[in-house]
């Protein structure tokens, strides 16, 4: 029963960053044993899946949530991997978007496009995979090309200063297609042979981001 469900939800329990220890936060969630269920007070949520904290550890992630997907790819269906959170939940760092191209692989992104490329190199004697990325942010709801060349956010030369909104990025148009679909006009679609060449896009993308650094995800950056 459980493949036949379109949409499955997983909950990533973080543990408390330095600052939250030093404000003297403690642990308000506890996770029902053997069972996908975690309480808060005397609130109980049941999800697909429940990771950390005394959950399965995260690192099964990608192996039970994201590998089905990339498996489905290639069999020609649509997949999506949403992170939903206030922030500071932990957004960035279990989708592995602050990617510096340096170790750091734990995060799904970089993990998704290791097996990609592994699956693409595993069948290129039969099959011709085209492979095109694209990267944007929604910010203020506008939306920025984060692979942009010509956009100014792109030319921020490091980390620190793509926390601030560049000025003068210019956002693209989300337009309704004929039949019905959404694009978005003009977002590049870079075509990608490799993984490297994938993560060199992921990376330029990550610092080119505008989201505000805040006091609960500050150490993500
Ligand atoms: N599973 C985890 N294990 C250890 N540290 C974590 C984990 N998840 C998040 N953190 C740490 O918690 C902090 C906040 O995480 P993160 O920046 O990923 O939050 P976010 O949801 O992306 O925030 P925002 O919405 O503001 O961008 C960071 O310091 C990050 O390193």
């Amino acid at each position: 029963m459980e493949n036949l469900e379109s949409v499955r939800v997983a909950v990533n329990i973080r543990p408390l960053i330095t600052t939250e220890l030093l404000n003297g936060c403690t642990d308000c969630i506890t996770i029902v044993p053997g069972e996908p269920q975690v309480q808060i007070g005397s609130h109980a949520f049941t999800y697909d899946y429940v990771y950390g904290g005394a959950g399965s550890p995260s690192s099964a992630i990608y192996d039970d949530c994201v590998a089905p997907l990339v498996d489905a790819l290639f069999h020609g269906y649509n997949a999506t991997v949403l992170a939903y959170g206030q922030t500071g939940s932990g957004k960035t760092y279990t989708m592995g978007t602050n990617y510096t191209g340096e170790g750091g692989n734990g995060g799904i992104i970089p993990k998704v496009m290791e097996n990609m490329f592994k699956r693409v190199e595993a069948t290129k004697h039969s099959t011709e995979i085209l492979i095109r990325v694209s990267f944007i942010e929604i910010f203020k709801e506008e939306v920025f090309d984060l692979l942009d060349s010509n956009s100014a956010a792109s030319k921020f030369e490091g980390p620190s200063l793509a926390k601030h909104t560049a000025p003068g990025r210019l956002p693209i148009q989300i337009r309704e297609t004929v039949n019905g679909g959404i694009t978005l006009a003009g977002v590049t679609e870079a075509e990608v042979r490799t993984k490297e060449e994938m993560a060199s896009y992921l990376s330029r993308g990550s610092l080119s981001r505008a989201t505000g650094s805040t006091n609960m995800n500050s150490q993500s950056r």
